[in-house]
């Protein structure tokens, strides 16, 4: 016999989250799965262990930064210690979650979720019917397609590694290459990031990421831009990495390689077909209410949909769209305008709003205002060298359009822009307004 839902969510990260909560407290009959232990990739696998752990190497760059300047002595990373540090928080969240749902009366199955029909699926041996389903199964690691691809480890295995080895190769050099690269550099080892683009953190603004690649020099990170990995060899005492670059080809031998070239919406063990959801190119087919195009009771949020860049507020934003079309009824839609996002290397890199291409492709008359401040207070007080902004201002109405920032504090400030941004403050509204000093925010009437 079938087990009959309101609402069925698959996943249990961030969006699933917030969608059964939402249905829940509608009194909707609401079941949650995981094929994991619940929690999802930002609380268990990405953001918030990532950030614990490179606190230590915050920390332990700062008092290096500063020697000289007061502070004295040898200060290193204890990698099983910074683990330990980052389980303190990670390992009590699935029980967590369990309880959440379990106290809240949401049934929670564990096992992988698969469709048998438009509003049926199975997990393990049971069955469960639902007048509605959420996809929120987050992302995975894109497949490479080349030789050699089961010996990279992925940002699960690398956060989790009982000690660091030697000599460490990223493969790709977007958000994962720069922000581990960082990590494993600070503690200790040799670090190679392998990037076929033509500079690393596409996302960012070029001329901030050539300043900001002054910290990865420093820290011997060697970068390799316009590198493609062709193979991974599996040698006596580790790995041996093939590469190309411009007609060359080339050998890095190392101890640990790292997937670190984009991740894909986790779909394959969905059964799609059975419930009759099309997808275009590896990506479900949805209408702008997140929901599928070929199957009603469906809709997606987050990693899952990648209709927005994939990050945690996005996924945030996706479930409460979600939320409001199925639980209120609503025809409601997403709107990305001014998502911050932040690489967390040290310092930090970040932006919020429209990039210089995209405010010329929208025909928009704006002025930029750009600087690269390594002597100003903020960055001489952090004994910082990297700090610099790049801001686009609209002509006609003096709106922040889109700011970018590299430097201290920028993970923090950047959501002041992303404020300003989203609801259409002038450069006049922040100038007004006091920030503490001194502080980063009271950084941005000068940048203006
Ligand atoms: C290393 C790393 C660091 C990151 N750092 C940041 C950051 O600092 N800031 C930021 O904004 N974003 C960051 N991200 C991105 C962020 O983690 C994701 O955007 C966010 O977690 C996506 O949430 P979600 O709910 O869509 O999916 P997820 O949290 O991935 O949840 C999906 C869940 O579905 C489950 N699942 C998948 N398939 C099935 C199935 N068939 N049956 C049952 N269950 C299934 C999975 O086990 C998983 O628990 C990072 C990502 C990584 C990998
Ligand atoms: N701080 C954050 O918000 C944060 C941190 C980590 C991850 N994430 C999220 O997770 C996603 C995945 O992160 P990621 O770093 O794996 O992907 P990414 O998309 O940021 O970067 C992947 C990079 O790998 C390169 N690449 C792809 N295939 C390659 C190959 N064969 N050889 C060499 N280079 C190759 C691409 O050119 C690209 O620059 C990101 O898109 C991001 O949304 C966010």
């Amino acid at each position: 016999m079938a087990a009959s839902y309101d609402l069925v969510a698959i996943g249990t990260g961030t969006a699933a989250k917030i969608v059964v909560m939402r249905a829940q407290a509608a009194n909707w009959r609401v079941a949650i799965i995981d094929s994991r232990p619940f929690g999802g990739t930002c609380a268990l696998r990405g953001c918030d262990p990532k950030k614990m752990m490179i606190q230590g190497a915050k920390a332990l760059d700062h008092a290096h930064r500063m020697q000289g300047k007061g502070v004295e002595g040898e200060v290193r990373i204890d990698w099983a210690e910074l683990l330990r540090f980052k389980r303190e928080f990670t390992d009590p969240v699935p029980e967590k979650h369990q309880a959440m749902f379990s106290d809240k009366g949401i049934d929670t199955y564990h096992g992988q979720a698969r469709f048998t029909g438009p509003n049926r699926l199975e997990v393990e041996d049971q069955v469960l019917e639902a007048q509605h389903i959420l996809i929120a199964t987050g992302a995975e690691p894109a497949t490479l397609g080349i030789p050699g691809e089961e010996h990279l480890i992925d940002n699960e295995q690398f956060l989790e590694l009982a000690t660091l080895p030697p000599r460490i190769a990223l493969v790709g050099g977007g958000y994962i290459a720069a922000e581990f690269s960082h990590l494993a550099a600070r503690a200790g080892a040799q670090v190679t990031v392998l990037q076929h683009g033509e500079r690393m953190l596409k996302p960012f603004d070029p001329d901030l990421v050539d300043w900001l690649m002054e910290s990865f020099r420093d820290q011997g990170i060697d970068v390799r831009t316009q590198t493609n990995v062709d193979a991974i060899e599996k040698t006596a005492s580790g790995y041996r990495v093939r590469t190309s670059s411009n007609g060359e080809t080339g050998t890095v031998d190392v101890d640990l390689v790292v997937h670190a070239a984009g991740r894909k919406p986790a779909l394959k063990a969905l059964n799609l077909e059975a419930a009759g959801i099309e997808t275009e190119k590896g990506r479900l087919s949805l209408n702008e209410h997140l929901q599928s195009t070929s199957n009603p009771a469906v809709y997606a949020a987050g990693d899952a949909a990648q209709v927005g860049p994939p990050l945690t507020p996005v996924s945030s934003h996706d479930a409460k769209v979600v939320a409001a079309n199925l639980i209120d009824g609503k025809r409601s839609t997403p709107n990305y305008k001014g998502v911050p996002s932040v690489a967390f290397t040290i310092p930090p890199i970040a932006s919020a709003g429209l990039d210089e291409a995209q405010a010329r492709e929208q025909g928009l008359k704006f002025r930029v205002s750009s600087q690269h401040t390594h002597n100003w207070f903020t960055a001489r007080q952090a004994a910082e060298p990297v700090y610099g902004f790049k801001i686009f201002i609209e002509e006609e109405t003096d709106k922040v359009l889109g700011a970018h920032l590299v430097g201290p504090n920028v993970d923090e400030v950047i959501n002041v822009f992303a404020l300003a941004i989203r609801h259409g403050l002038t450069t006049t509204d922040l100038n007004t307004t006091m920030f503490a000093y001194p502080t980063g925010a009271s950084d941005i009437g000068s940048m203006l």
